[in-house]
């Protein structure tokens, strides 16, 4: 693991925000309080998804989002928290999630940032105490503060992002994000309350022996997809599937490997949508040394058309992602 696992963990994500605050060039403190909100949510779901059991908050909300999908309580929790979170905050002038099937426009004109999200990735696995996540991706507004938000705001290409990152509810919690100066990870502590730095300038290796995609659709994978599963296998590589899209992402971050999610007869353009789950972490593939596309083109390069557009999505190491493109 080529991470610089931080020495001391009297560093906390609100010291380091402070820190890294004048790297920003816009650093007006704006970003850095989002960043700030973005964390309390993700406190707030941690204590929600680890006493999920106990709650009754597991299992179907009994409505569907605009994707046809059943959503999950925590699916709907979680939607609420941080949405509540963002507003409280004030640094954010409207909201897409992916349970929402419309751009939620908070009314704050004095709000400077779009955020989209994906509250609780990885809903197949709620019940089932396995490892889920949420995803998110910042803009800055194009259109003038205090004017209506536009389509132009929040169908920005990926390359746009002036931050992204997850959080990951697993056996610890941990926040990971890149304000495109490197990647770095915190480990929340629930006894003190605080995230802190416990991955320093996240680098994913170069190339890896893991492949995450679900073998289930293998007879409707293309046959070039097929074709690079076959010579996974004869090379003995690992195949590893959680399931959670963030999970299985972090799983290759720190230790190497490709996830693939291509498109397939159930899902003819993928199943991840490109503007709450595949721009974000490819921006922390990208800014940790690693590659993420569509099987064509850089997804931080493709031109969003619809809020939840899906896009077929290949990310990990780079030589495995090249690879895997050839
Ligand atoms: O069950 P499948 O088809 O393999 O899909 C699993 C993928 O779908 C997802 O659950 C989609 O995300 P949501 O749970 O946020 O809808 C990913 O986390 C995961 O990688
Ligand atoms: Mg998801
Ligand atoms: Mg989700």
């Amino acid at each position: 693991m080529q991470t610089k696992l931080a020495t001391s963990v009297g560093i906390t994500l609100d010291r380091f925000i402070k820190k890294k605050q004048n790297d920003f060039a816009f650093a007006s403190g704006e970003l850095s309080q989002l960043l700030r909100d973005i964390a309390l949510a993700g406190k707030i779901i941690h204590r929600e998804v680890n006493r999920a059991g106990l709650l009754n908050i597991g299992g179907a909300y009994g409505t569907e989002n605009v994707q046809g999908e059943e959503q999950q309580k925590l699916d709907v929790i979680a939607n609420i928290r941080f949405i509540r979170a963002l507003k409280n905050g004030g640094e954010v002038c409207a909201i897409v999630s992916e349970e929402d099937d419309e751009i939620l426009d908070l009314n704050n004109k004095d709000g400077r940032y779009i955020v989209s999200m994906d509250p609780l990735d990885g809903s197949s696995n709620i019940d089932v105490n396995v490892s889920i996540g949420t995803i998110f991706s910042i803009f800055r507004r194009v259109s003038p503060v205090g004017s209506k938000v536009t389509n132009e705001d929040v169908l920005q290409k990926g390359s746009e992002q002036v931050a992204a990152g997850y959080l990951l509810y697993g056996s610890s919690t941990m926040l990971v994000y890149t304000t495109g100066r490197g990647v770095n990870g915190f480990t929340y502590d629930p006894s003190l309350g605080e995230f802190f730095l416990s991955h320093a300038d996240m680098k994913i290796p170069e190339d890896g022996k893991i492949y995450s995609i679900n073998e289930g659709s293998y007879r409707s994978l293309e046959p070039k997809v097929q074709q690079y599963i076959e010579n996974c296998k004869d090379k003995k590589y690992t195949a590893r599937y959680i399931g959670s899209l963030v999970a299985d992402f972090h799983r290759n971050l720190l230790k190497g490997g490709i996830y693939i999610y291509p498109s397939t007869d159930k899902a003819p353009n993928g199943k991840l949508r490109l503007n709450y789950e595949c721009n974000a972490l490819a921006m922390i593939c990208e800014q940790a040394g690693g590659l993420a596309t569509d099987g064509k083109n850089r997804i931080l390069d493709i031109q969003p058309e619809s809020l939840h557009q899906r896009v077929p999505f290949y990310t990990g190491s780079k030589k495995m992602v090249e690879e895997a493109m050839k």
